[in-house]
């Protein structure tokens, strides 16, 4: 069948989104690696599908592929794509979405500087990260391959760990972050935080995300970042997070209240393609 897509970034967080609100699709995991792929095939590091909701309550479905063919809880640049999406595709004429993930619920709000989206309350027992830990702690020691780092460990409906570095730029993104993706006290393996602290409202951030390797920007690795960040003190409420792609800003009241990321969105160009 010839499927429609568009193909879409946010910070250069790149993704195939593909709407099976008027068209039908199956899509498995083995042709999510192939359509992934940046040489045999579209190259992205998510796909993003657009479904109607199960919740009548919600306005969409949003359902989220790694590269790696593994779906996932949330996505944070790809939250603010979706929203762009569905609103110049007609599929809707709200600009406040509400919208149903394997994550939780989120809303998602189109202004004039790009989108906003309210991430939902972040997850910090370690049971609902999920994280092997006796107690709920700012941050956690981790021994990997013998040396002991010090990690803060959230939920943003997905999971991440955030580690702080003096020197982003010459932090060990690519050694560590799989090795950490994939340790056995992340029991679903987790997102991989670098975060250099500039100021109280500036950091600088690189992730290895969980199924994709190392981005340009990772929405909910930013929340997670400011979120690690503000529970051990080091961060106010209003942060700007500085990727390899740009700048996120991120909000956060403090425990229980939920996080907000402005950021912006492109189209790159429409295909299709036969699956
Ligand atoms: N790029 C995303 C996160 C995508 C999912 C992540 N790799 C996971 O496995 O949880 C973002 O912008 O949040």
């Amino acid at each position: 069948m010839l499927l429609k897509f568009t193909k879409m970034h946010g910070l250069g967080n790149d993704f195939m989104v593909v709407d099976l609100v008027s068209q039908r699709a199956k899509i498995f995991p083995d042709q999510v690696r192939e359509l992934a792929d940046r040489n045999f095939g579209i190259g992205f590091d998510q796909l993003l599908i657009v479904e109607p909701p199960t919740d009548p309550d919600m306005d969409f479905k949003y359902r989220i592929f790694n590269a790696d063919g593994s779906e996932v809880e949330q996505c944070g640049n790809g939250a603010r794509c979706f929203a762009r999406f569905v609103y110049d595709k007609r599929l809707t004429s709200k600009k406040t979405i509400n919208v149903e993930t394997r994550g939780g619920n989120i809303q998602l709000n189109l202004t004039d500087d790009g989108v906003t989206v309210d991430m939902g309350v972040p997850h910090l027992l370690p049971e609902s990260i999920p994280f092997i830990a006796d107690q709920q702690q700012e941050k956690y020691l981790l021994e990997v391959e013998g040396d002991a780092f010090s990690i803060g460990a959230v939920s943003m409906g997905n999971p991440h760990g955030v580690l702080l570095v003096d020197d982003v730029d010459n932090a060990p993104v690519d050694s560590l972050g799989p090795k950490i993706e994939n340790h056995e006290r992340f029991p679903n393996r987790v997102n991989v935080g670098f975060m250099q602290v500039v100021s109280r409202n500036e950091v600088r951030l690189r992730v290895h995300e969980r199924g994709a390797g190392e981005t340009l920007a990772c929405g909910t690795g930013a929340c997670a970042a400011v979120v690690a960040g503000r529970l051990q003190g080091l961060l106010d409420e209003v942060v700007d997070v500085h990727l390899p792609g740009g700048t996120l800003k991120i909000q956060w009241a403090g425990e229980g209240k939920p996080v907000m990321m402005t950021g912006p969105t492109a189209r790159v160009f429409e295909g299709q393609i036969y699956l």
